[in-house]
């Protein structure tokens, strides 16, 4: 019998890809098959073997397993990819470029000879250079190929906003446009809690604060941990982008799209508003900017065009 169930392989059991594989469990949206290299392929197995004895205490329906052999993603419906390496204090998400584009080109080729039909998500940084990276070394159309940025930068911002005014988080929404890095376009213009515009809650002057604290969210983290970064908020971020795909919600999440025109740039992953469902990135939805906007989102465009540059 052919199964129903959908299957996600996570390329990468480190931090993010084991807690992302542990939340998509959580959330029954499959099974799920966590992969890492050969040296790595007992702790693996461990830490998925640990996950599916969660399942009974949480009630959790899902076969977590894991591997190094890529035979056991085969016809995976969608890939999320974490493998790669981490930058520790002092490090910039650009620095992690040349290592990290040398695994992207390796597992997509994996990915592709497996799961011909699979969506991709990319977490691994510099992840708009890398999402590029991948859906190249693909060729799978750019519906296929998405990146993750926005989903964590817009949570990161949405906390910050909650604690300032103690409202419910649930009542924060937000939005982050441009490339994962320090210069990314948090766009308070369209930021509410409870439906009312932020500007109307928060002080000019503490709105550039938040703003520049997301900005700068991903580093405070790898600071604080002092020998790696952020995994929790990134793979709650993961687990909604992959709920969205699988459960073919159509909803609207920022993600990292491959651009022919929209926002004025061709040929660049950036962070934009898009709709997520069965397809994977179905629409990307334009938004009008001010000119102070689209100067900042140019500028981060352009720090993503340099490290794609480095590439080819
Ligand atoms: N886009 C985003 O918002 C975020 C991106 N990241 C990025 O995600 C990546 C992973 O971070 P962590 O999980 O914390 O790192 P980690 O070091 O805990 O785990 C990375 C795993 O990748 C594995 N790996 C290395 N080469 C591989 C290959 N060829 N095939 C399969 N697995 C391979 C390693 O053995 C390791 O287990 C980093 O590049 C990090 O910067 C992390 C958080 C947020
Ligand atoms: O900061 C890092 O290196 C990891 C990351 O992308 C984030 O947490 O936003």
């Amino acid at each position: 019998m052919v199964s129903v169930r959908k299957k996600i392989s996570v390329i990468g059991s480190g931090f993010t890809g084991a807690t992302t594989a542990l939340m998509v469990a959580q959330k029954e949206l499959g099974d799920v098959v966590l992969v890492d290299i050969p040296d790595m392929e007992n702790p693996t197995k461990g830490r998925a073997l640990d996950m599916a004895e969660a399942a009974p205490v949480q009630g959790f329906d899902a076969r977590v397993t894991g591997t190094s052999d890529y035979a056991d993603t085969k016809d995976s419906d969608l890939v999320i990819i974490t493998a790669g390496i981490a930058r520790k204090p002092g490090m910039s998400r650009d620095d992690l470029v040349n290592t990290n584009a040398k695994i992207m080109k390796s597992v997509t080729k994996e990915i592709v000879k497996y799961s011909p039909n699979a969506i991709i998500v990319v977490l691994t940084n510099p992840v708009d250079a890398m999402t590029y990276t991948v859906y190249k070394a693909s060729g799978f159309p750019r519906e296929r190929v998405i990146g993750q940025s926005g989903v964590l930068d817009t949570a990161r911002f949405r906390a910050f906003v909650a604690e300032e005014l103690n409202i419910s988080v649930k009542d924060i929404t937000g939005f982050v446009l441009g490339g994962h890095g320090d210069d990314m376009v948090p766009l308070t213009r369209y930021s509410y809690a409870g439906g009312i515009p932020l500007e109307k809650l928060i002080s000019p002057e503490r709105l550039e604060e938040i703003v520049q604290r997301t900005r700068t969210g991903g580093g405070e983290i790898v600071n604080l941990l002092g020998n790696g970064s952020a995994y929790y908020a990134p793979a709650a971020s993961l687990a909604v982008m992959a709920e969205a795909i699988l459960k073919d919600q159509r909803r609207i999440l920022p993600s990292i799209a491959y651009l022919e025109g929209e926002y004025g740039y061709q040929e660049i992953y950036l962070g934009v508003p898009t709709v997520l469902g069965g397809k994977g990135m179905e629409e990307i939805i334009e938004l009008d900017l001010t000119d102070e906007e689209k100067i900042q989102l140019d500028k981060s465009a352009d720090s993503v065009k340099k490290v794609i540059d480095i590439l080819e």
